[in-house]
């Protein structure tokens, strides 16, 4: 068995698909005494694409911001794996157990190459000052190797980041998050602007990921969501909504109530 590095490690657990790797339960923010998240609670398991949706002001961000510790909540808990209690951490730490974030606007680098962009976001405190000076073991190539795959740029892989599309950049973005071997990745509207083509590989790369992680995915866009989604997570108000298959949410009424104004 692989030794635990630290206490956190330990306290996500033995993780295996199925397993609820986080909850969040009976959370609350308010801002100025507006409640952006009401009394929030839902889990999500191990091996789960999950996508939540909700209209604008729903409570999507500030969720977000929460799990990954950039809000505190002022009631409820929120638990990583096990029995981590992610409202005791901050940020940096809450990304160093394993969960990544990322936002809609890509941010690498545009000087390097695809690979190049991999290395430097590797799991290694020091890497980025190794860049210049080592050879990267076989183990690590492997790694990139992998992940160019998962993210269908491997032909590009010497490739500037600054001249790839709007599209590849997203997926490049993600490659960077998997180098930093999360096991709960937040995703927030992957597809914005993107061609048809690249939404469909898109919605690929994000259910292979999902297989051996856990995903969520905050969308706007219904068709996209209706080709990824197992499970479908409304946020209204600040709460839940209602959850379940797409079909279920469609023809929920308090959803149609909602969005459709039945
Ligand atoms: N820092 C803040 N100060 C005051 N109000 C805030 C703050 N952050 C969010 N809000 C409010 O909280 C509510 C929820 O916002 P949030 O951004 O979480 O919604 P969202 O579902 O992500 O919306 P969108 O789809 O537009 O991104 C909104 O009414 C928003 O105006």
């Amino acid at each position: 068995m692989k030794l635990l590095k630290h206490e956190n490690e330990q306290r996500i657990g033995n993780l295996k698909k199925g397993d609820r790797i986080l909850l969040v339960d009976g959370v609350s923010v308010s801002f100025d005494g507006f409640k952006a998240l009401n009394n929030l609670s839902f889990s999500i398991n191990y091996g789960e694409l999950r996508c939540i949706i909700g209209a604008n002001g729903a409570g999507k961000s500030t969720m977000m911001d929460v799990v990954t510790g950039k809000t505190k909540p002022h009631t409820g808990h929120v638990i990583f794996g096990e029995a981590v209690d992610l409202l005791e951490m901050d940020e940096p730490s809450i990304a160093e157990i394993g969960i990544g974030r990322k936002f809609q606007k890509p941010t690498v680098f545009q000087n390097n190459t695809v690979f190049e962009n991999l290395e430097l976001a590797m799991k290694d405190d020091k890497r980025f000052f190794k860049t210049l000076f080592s050879k990267l073991n076989g183990e690590q190539r492997d790694k990139i190797e992998e992940t160019m795959k998962l993210i269908g740029l491997q032909e590009l892989s010497s490739q500037e980041a600054g001249i790839l599309s709007h599209g590849q950049k997203q997926w490049l973005e993600i490659g960077m998050l998997i180098m930093q071997e999360p096991k709960l990745l937040l995703v927030d509207e992957p597809v914005a602007g993107m061609t048809p083509q690249e939404v469909e590989n898109t919605a690929e790369i994000l259910t292979n990921l999902a297989k051996d992680n856990a995903v969520v995915v905050v969308e706007h866009d219904m068709e996209f969501i209706r080709s990824i989604a197992k499970k479908v997570t409304v946020l209204h108000e600040g709460s839940v909504l209602a959850e379940g298959n797409m079909d279920a949410i469609q023809n929920n009424e308090d959803v149609r109530k909602v969005y459709l104004g039945e």
